[in-house]
């Protein structure tokens, strides 16, 4: 029997909702939060500021080890905040070309493994949500659920244009749509953990569903198993 807290998995590709998704299921659920992808931007995004090269695996390694990272639990209605080496970089590490650095560096093999301890060690009770690509298959194998979320590249493309056209941002749609077409090609085809369902995991296309929909699909999952108490 294993005696460890829960964890609840959500992998994909990215804009398919992952994070929206984990972070309504962990308020909701009273569980915990683990938002991976946030730590391989967090790792672009330093060693941007550090002046270390993307493609050298042992500086990152060594940088990956030593992330100076606070995740500060989100208040009612607003987004966790993300602290590193002291400052506030919530919304620095969501700009699309932090995301492209962190693809690149997440193919590195030694950089996951620098990761995969401090990932391990938000599972704590009363559970955890855990979203990325590889939750599933390498960092909680024996998660009682897990879930597979996609939606078309285009719809994806869509989601992330509105997303940062509100946040004022200037974007193309159809640059966008090419940025979520080479990272999905990057994210799925490195050698190291790459994004795939688990064999266990159930497949969630979101294009044609809302936010609330997804949401009460994963809850009826959870109420299935009965895993939340
Ligand atoms: N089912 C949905 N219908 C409409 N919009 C959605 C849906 N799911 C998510 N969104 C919106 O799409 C955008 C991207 O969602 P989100 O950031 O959760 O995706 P993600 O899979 O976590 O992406 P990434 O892996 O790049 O972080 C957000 O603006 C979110 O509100
Ligand atoms: N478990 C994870 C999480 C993320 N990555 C990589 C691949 C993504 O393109 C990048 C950014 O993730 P996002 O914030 O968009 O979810 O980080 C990964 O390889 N494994």
């Amino acid at each position: 029997m294993n005696t460890q807290a829960p964890v609840i998995t959500i992998d994909g590709p990215s804009g398919s909702g992952k994070g929206t998704v984990a972070g309504l299921l962990a308020r909701r659920l009273g569980w915990n939060l683990l938002d991976s992808g946030a730590l391989y931007r967090l790792l672009a995004f330093a060693a941007s500021n550090h002046g270390v090269d993307l493609t050298n695996e042992e500086l990152l390694k060594a940088l990956a080890a030593h992330l100076d990272v606070q995740f500060l639990a989100a208040e009612e209605g607003q987004l966790q905040r993300i602290i590193l080496e002291g400052d506030d970089v919530s919304n620095d590490i969501r700009k699309e070309h932090v995301g492209a650095g962190a693809s690149q560096v997440a193919a590195l093999p030694a950089v996951r493994e620098a990761l995969l301890q401090r990932q391990r060690a938000f599972r704590e009770a009363p559970g955890l949500i855990a979203d990325g690509r590889d939750m599933g298959t390498v960092v909680f194998p024996d998660a009682p659920l897990k879930i597979f979320l996609t939606a078309s590249a285009e719809e994806r493309a869509r989601r992330r244009y509105l997303q940062l056209k509100a946040k004022g941002d200037d974007v193309s749609l159809s640059s966008l749509l090419d940025e979520i077409r080479a990272r999905d090609e990057r994210d799925t085809q490195r050698s190291v953990a790459p994004l795939k369902p688990a064999a266990d995991a159930i497949q969630l296309d979101s294009t044609e569903l809302s936010i609330e929909q997804v949401l009460e699909r994963i809850l009826s999952e959870v109420a299935l198993r009965d895993i939340a108490g």
